[in-house]
């Protein structure tokens, strides 16, 4: 099938080839007529997917369930394109199939959307305007009994993630007008990247913000993870066995063999992973030496 374009709100949205919205888990029927029926979209890398991406849907379903009046009728991981070419990101496939395991067999909720990642790279607010389009134009919002109703289409989003949206240079006023203004976000707190700061520097849009506090300090990166895996140390209970199996079966972050002090030299240099001294570091002794290497965000 050709690629298909169609207009839609701030931009013009592309259908990669095939293309269908996943939506098996999508709850179409509104419980609560009362409440503002939500469905939570978190974009980002997934590179790999780790139990604290599909944590944040949970610690964002607590928070909405008793601090507000939204109803929750699904959770969407979006992986971003090839093109956004981060260091080190393998390919879009493997990152979609990654999320789709551990979305299947870790939640009864969650699903993944192939969209964003298998085309050209979507800034996020064409992102959430693409949900927007496939839920509420596609398959016609919500039931209640008094109708149809549209639903709002919200980003899910860690504070170092809506920290860049203070940054110079990085998103377009316009978006975050959209982004945050009329669509909205829920706000994870990550290590390093205060609340507080975050929400206040955003503060026009501080109405469609909701900020919340990590009960439990996880500061879990994919990172983090995909270093282990070079180093050949242990990733269990880091993220779905599944998704272990996948990797290793797909050579996706090879085990460089032991690391010498040049090596970690070229990990920084490549972005791969900040080896200098940070609040939120933490010392890792590696089983594949002697070497202690320090860690961070
Ligand atoms: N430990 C965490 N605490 C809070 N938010 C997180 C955490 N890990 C990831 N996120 C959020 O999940 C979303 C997707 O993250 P992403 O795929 O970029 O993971 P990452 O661990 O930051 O990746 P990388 O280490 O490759 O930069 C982002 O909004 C990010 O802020
Ligand atoms: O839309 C934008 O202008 C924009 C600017 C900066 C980042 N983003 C998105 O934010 C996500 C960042 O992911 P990561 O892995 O770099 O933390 C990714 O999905 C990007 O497309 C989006």
């Amino acid at each position: 099938m050709a690629a298909q374009i169609f207009a839609h709100k701030t931009t013009a949205l592309t259908n990669p080839p095939n293309y269908a919205l996943t939506s098996h888990r999508l709850c179409r029927t509104l419980h609560t007529s009362t409440k503002q029926p939500i469905v939570l979209v978190a974009c980002g890398s997934f590179n790999p997917i780790t139990y604290h991406h599909l944590r944040m849907f949970e610690i964002a379903k607590d928070f909405i369930q008793q601090n507000t009046n939204f109803e929750i009728l699904g959770g969407y991981l979006s992986p971003v394109s090839d093109e956004y070419k981060k260091a080190g990101l393998v390919s879009a496939h493997h990152r979609v199939n990654m999320c789709a395991l551990a979305t299947e067999q870790e939640s009864s909720w969650l699903m993944v959307d192939s969209w964003e990642a298998l085309q050209t790279y979507q800034r996020t607010a064409a992102v959430l305007d693409h949900f927007d389009y496939e839920i509420n134009t596609v398959l016609g919002g919500v039931s209640t009994r008094d109708g149809e109703r549209d639903v709002q289409i919200m980003l899910l989003a860690g504070s170092d993630l809506i920290g860049t949206m203070s940054e110079p240079g990085v998103w377009s006023h316009d978006d975050l007008d959209h982004v945050l203004g009329h669509h909205g976000t829920f706000v994870i707190e990550r290590t390093g990247a205060a609340l507080d700061q975050v929400v206040d520097s955003l503060a026009r849009w501080r109405n469609n913000i909701y900020p919340i506090a990590q009960q439990v300090q996880n500061d879990v990166s994919s990172t983090k993870v995909r270093l282990f895996f070079r180093r050949g140390l242990s990733v269990q209970y880091l993220l779905p066995a599944a998704v272990i199996d996948y990797i290793e079966q797909n050579n996706l972050y090879p085990d460089d063999g032991p690391c010498t002090e040049k090596d970690r030299g070229k990990e920084s240099e490549s972005g791969e992973v900040d080896t200098t001294s940070s609040e939120s570091g933490r010392n890792v002794q590696s089983t594949l030496g002697t070497e202690t290497t320090r860690l961070s965000n």
